[in-house]
């Protein structure tokens, strides 16, 4: 099939919103998938979370008003690219759902990725060593443990990582997005 996400029939990008819990996958599927675009030709972009809170959104906590305040400052970014034509792929806890709705409402054909795995799983994945930390006590507003995720009621996509592997999220995320076999 020829490739049309990335200048769909407005003539603008797209953002590929992806949510979940700390360790659910969201960074590794969206790199995958950002490899995977540009070998094909797209312009595209990431916007991850760590990177996003090492510079654009820099001393901001995990209050609610921050993390609001970070998921917006993402969205304006990601909308001044989409903009220009770029498929902008964004990683980010993004916990609370009026927010994502209100951020995903305003922005060009938006797809939001629900990146699904139990707590169990990723308390035992535990890749940074936080949950670890969260349930002895030493981490206060942890996502999934000491503060909410508001799961996605009606995601575009879900994809449940503790049962797919990696390639196939990547194949089921392609095949959305027009990129099928
Ligand atoms: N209290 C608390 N809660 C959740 N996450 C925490 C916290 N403290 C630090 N971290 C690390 O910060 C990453 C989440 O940042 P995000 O910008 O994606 O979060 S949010 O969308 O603003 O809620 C998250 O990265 P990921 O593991 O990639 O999701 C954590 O590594
Ligand atoms: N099907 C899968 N999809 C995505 N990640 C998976 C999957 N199965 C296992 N993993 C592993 O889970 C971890 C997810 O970490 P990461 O992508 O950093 O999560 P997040 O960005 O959501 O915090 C990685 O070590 C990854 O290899």
């Amino acid at each position: 099939m020829t490739a049309t996400l990335n200048r769909p029939e407005t003539g603008t990008g797209r953002v590929v919103w992806f949510t979940g819990l700390s360790g659910a996958g969201k960074s590794t599927l969206a790199s995958a998938l950002r490899d995977d675009l540009a070998a094909r030709g797209v312009a595209v972009e990431l916007l991850d979370g760590d990177a996003v809170r090492e510079n654009l959104s820099k001393g901001l906590g995990f209050s609610r008003e921050d993390r609001d305040t970070n998921v917006r400052r993402i969205a304006f970014v990601a909308g001044l690219l989409a903009k220009h034509g770029v498929t902008v792929l964004v990683s980010a806890i993004s916990p609370y759902a009026d927010t994502r709705r209100e951020v995903l409402s305003a922005l060009p054909h938006p797809t939001e990725v629900f990146v699904d795995a139990p707590l169990e799983v990723v308390t035992e994945r535990d890749v940074k060593g936080l949950y670890l930390k969260a349930l002895a006590g030493d981490l206060p507003h942890f996502t999934g443990v000491s503060d909410p995720y508001e799961a996605p009621e009606t995601p575009d996509l879900h994809l449940r990582t503790d049962q797919i592997s990696v390639e196939e999220g990547i194949r089921q995320l392609l095949a959305h997005l027009g990129y099928g076999a």
